[in-house]
């Protein structure tokens, strides 16, 4: 096994450059499946999720080549339909291949996903789109099949704006006949960025980052080159991370109207932020206030920056208040923050932090964020901080170490 061993206690200084964002990759990666020929895309960042990805493309039977952050998709080779469960487990983003080989194929068969385990995540909405559009939909053995001979285009109406299912469904609709109306969308960036790729490929997609998508669809689409948007949520880390160990890091290549609702909470909490056009300076100090947060969609305080986030609170003056609400169990991390000395008392959704003094300790990385949040504490802590299952880590930071070391911190990889 690998950890991760950190010493706290270093100031950061310097900048790091922000990578392409790993949830706005995955589904335009599926996505190349849907256009006719080769898609070169850029600014894919080099990550357990995107490696296992290429493993699902390579199974369907298409053509990928991944070399300097640019992956060549040839979708024309595919001949298969279905994703195994070893594949499909390791990662929440399996499921895009439903939407895409839908539209593409007609059919799709994949094992439930897999991803961080942070609530019960289903997929109901995902199929009542699909069902709408006309698929046939069926479960058999943890196997989710849809056929279709021909899909048509439909209203639906979104109970929740979920993310996955406003890209699954915009995927599966771009080729149905007639017009698709997807209303209560989810409005994240990643949506945009999908539609984007999308309609350079030929699809007709209107209102993407609204809460209402119209789609047109079309007979086909022809495969494009496209790079990908910078990842907020790498972004939004590395600003927490000069946050709490009070220091000035310069974090180049981020969008910055996307990290807003992150902006506006630091600058609540007394650091102080310089924005520059793809820029953004964060200075820290030792004065930080308590302040709440409350998890929603975008462009609410995001759900993957919370962990994060309550590593921060742990050294603000007073107490704060994190309320989750996008999912029913993602607070895995106090139990791990809690062994470094964080005072923090749970109450449902509800976490009120205390300011507290951080020790090293062993913890373990429980899912993605949850990890990124250790790693913070871990650089402000006294001592020694050993993280175990650090491959939840990697599903979603590029380089970490080596951007970290960069700026300053003392951090390296060991077997454990
Ligand atoms: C790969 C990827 O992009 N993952 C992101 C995506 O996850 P993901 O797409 O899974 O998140 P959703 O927006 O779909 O989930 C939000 C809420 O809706 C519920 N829900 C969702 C779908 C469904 O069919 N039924 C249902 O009840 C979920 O259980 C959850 O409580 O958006 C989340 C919310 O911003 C982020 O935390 C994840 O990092
Ligand atoms: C929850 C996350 O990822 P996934 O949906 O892939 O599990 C995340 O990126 O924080």
């Amino acid at each position: 096994m690998e950890c991760l061993v950190i010493e706290g206690g270093n100031k950061l200084e310097g900048e790091l450059n922000i990578s392409g964002a790993k949830n706005a990759a995955l589904p335009i990666v599926m996505a190349s499946l849907i256009g006719e020929g080769v898609s070169v895309l850029d600014n894919i960042p080099n990550l357990r999720d995107i490696n296992n990805l290429i493993k699902i493309l390579k199974s369907l039977g298409a053509e990928v080549e991944y070399q300097n952050n640019k992956l060549k998709v040839n979708s024309d080779s595919v001949n298969k339909f279905e994703i195994s469960y070893p594949l499909a487990n390791k990662m929440r983003a399996s499921y895009y291949a439903l939407g895409a080989l839908l539209a593409r194929y007609g059919q799709a068969k994949t094992s439930l996903p897999g991803g961080c385990e942070i609530g019960s995540r289903p997929i109901d909405l995902h199929l009542k789109g699909f069902e709408a559009l006309g698929a046939s939909v069926s479960i058999d053995h943890g196997m989710v099949n849809l056929k279709a001979d021909k899909l048509t285009g439909a209203k639906i109406y979104l109970d929740y704006p979920s993310v996955g299912a406003t890209l699954n469904i915009m995927m599966a609709a771009v080729k149905a006949e007639g017009k698709t109306i997807i209303e209560n969308a989810a409005r994240e960036p990643e949506i945009i960025d999908l539609s984007n790729y999308l309609n350079v490929m030929g699809a007709k997609i209107k209102g993407a980052g609204t809460d209402i998508i119209r789609i047109e669809g079309v007979d086909n689409l022809k495969a494009n080159d496209y790079t990908i948007i910078p990842d907020r949520i790498e972004a939004g880390t590395y600003m927490m991370m000069a946050a709490i160990t009070a220091s000035d890091l310069s974090i180049n290549n981020v969008l910055v109207e996307h990290v807003k609702p992150l902006i506006a909470k630091l600058i609540e909490m007394g650091a102080t932020i310089e924005e520059d056009v793809n820029s953004i300076r964060v200075i820290g100090n030792n004065q930080l206030n308590a302040v709440d947060i409350k998890t929603l969609p975008y462009p609410g305080f995001p759900t993957d920056m919370q962990a994060q986030f309550m590593a921060l609170l742990t050294q603000a003056k007073g107490v704060s208040m994190v309320v989750e609400t996008v999912f029913e169990d993602r607070f895995a991390h106090v139990d791990e923050l809690k062994r470094m000395g964080a005072k923090i008392k749970i109450d449902g959704r509800t976490a009120m932090v205390n300011n507290s003094k951080l020790t090293g300790a062993k913890v373990k990385a429980t899912d993605l964020r949850a990890g990124a949040a250790l790693i913070l504490a871990a650089l402000v802590a006294e001592g020694r901080t050993v993280v175990e299952d650090i491959y939840h880590i990697e599903r979603g930071y590029e380089d970490v170490i080596a951007k970290i070391q960069k700026i300053g911190g003392n951090i390296t990889k060991i077997n454990c």
